[in-house]
This record gives structure tokens, sequence and C-alpha cells, in this order.
């Protein structure tokens, strides 16, 4: 099976902190670049997501069986969530320094995937290194090591800013944190 704690041990869930107005500036500036190619690149980080961690695909009624890649790829569904999740991330990169408008989007985000998705926490994590990875790979002129960290940080705040939604609407199941 899977394995989706790469680390092994439970989170550790301490915000990140700001973003200094040189990561903002590394984070918009590659952004623009993967922002281009917008739904191919939402849709390669979404098919790798499923098919490196088959069980991410459970809350998904119209793929949850579907194993090849190229079928995948071809989901209505799954270009769909790839469209939203660009689209949400476009959104964030755009208000780095609003705050009030990031803490809006991740309770959007938030409430809907507690409330009415049921999708654990773990998954909006196992999401960011996938991002992290793709981004890497095909954007590999812009997305040095320094813009990467940059993005490594956004997306821990992301992450923590979901899972305190998550809290906040009384998720129990805080699947990472037990042992
Ligand atoms: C940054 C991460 C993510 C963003 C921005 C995002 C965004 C969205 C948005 C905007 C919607 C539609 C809103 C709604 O239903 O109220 C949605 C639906 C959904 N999301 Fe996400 N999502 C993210 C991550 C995930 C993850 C990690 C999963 C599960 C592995 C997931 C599963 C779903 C499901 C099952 C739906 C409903 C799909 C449907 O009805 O066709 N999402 N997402």
């Amino acid at each position: 099976m899977e394995r989706m704690q790469a680390e092994g041990e439970g989170d550790h869930l301490e915000r990140p902190s700001p973003l200094t107005d040189k990561e903002r500036v590394m984070i918009q500036d590659s952004w623009a670049k993967v922002y281009q190619n917008c739904e191919d690149v939402g849709v390669a980080i979404l098919v790798r997501l499923f098919v490196n961690f088959p069980s991410s695909k459970q809350y998904f009624s119209q793929f949850k069986n579907i194993e090849d890649p190229e079928e995948l790829e071809r989901s209505a569904q799954l270009r769909k969530h790839a469209h939203r999740v660009m689209n949400a991330l476009n959104t964030l990169v755009e208000s780095l320094d609003n705050s009030d408008k990031v803490a809006s989007v991740l309770k959007v985000v938030g409430k809907a995937h507690a409330l009415r998705h049921k999708v654990e926490p773990v998954y909006f994590k196992i999401l960011s290194g996938v991002i992290l990875e793709v981004l890497g790979e095909e954007f590999s002129e812009v997305v040095t090591p320094e813009v990467a960290a940059a993005w490594t940080k956004l997306l821990a705040t992301v992450y923590f800013g979901i899972t305190a939604i998550y809290e906040e609407v009384g998720w129990t199941k805080l699947s990472t944190s037990t042992g």
C-alpha cells in the first residue's frame, strides 16, 4: 500500500513564519510562468496525486476505480478539480499581501472539504508535496532551490490554515497525529 506519511512522524503544526517580500516576489514571478500553462500543469499535478497516492481517489465518484493514468487524465471530474485547485492557488498568489483574503480563501476551501467532501486533511499535505515535485520538474529553470523553499513555506502556510479550519469545524479524525 502507498505510504502517506513520508516523514513517518506525526504532524507538528507550527505556523510558518510570514513570507518575506523577497519570497513573495519569487513566488509571484515563478507562478506567472506556471499559470500560463494552468490547465496542463493542474492536470499533471492531480494525475500524479492520484497515481502515486491511489487512496486519494476515494473521494471522487467518477474516477475512484480508474487506474490508467491516461484515462484519469481524460476524466471531466479530475479536470474540473484541477481547474479549481489552480484557480484557488492563483487567488492566493495574487493575495499574498492581503492576509484577510488568504484566510477567507482557506476558510471556504477548508470548510467545503471537511464538511461536504469529508477529505482527510493529510491529503492536503500530500498534495503540497506533489505540487512542489511537479513545479520543480516542469519549471526547473525558474524553480531554483531558493524559489522552491519559498513555495514550501507558502504551501506549509496553506496546510496550516486548512488544518486550523478543520479543527474549527470539529473534524476529529486528524489521522496523522496518532501514535
Ligand atoms: C489546495 C488544495 C485544494 C483546493 C484549492 C481545492 C479546491 C476545491 C474547490 C474550489 C472545490 C469545489 C468547491 C465545493 O465543492 O464547495 C473542490 C471540490 C472537491 N475537492 Fe478539492 N481542493 C483542494 C484539495 C483537495 C484534495 C487534496 C482532495 C482529496 C484528495 C479534494 C477533494 C475534492 C472533492 C472530492 C471535491 C468535490 C468534487 C466534485 O464534486 O466533483 N480536494 N475542491
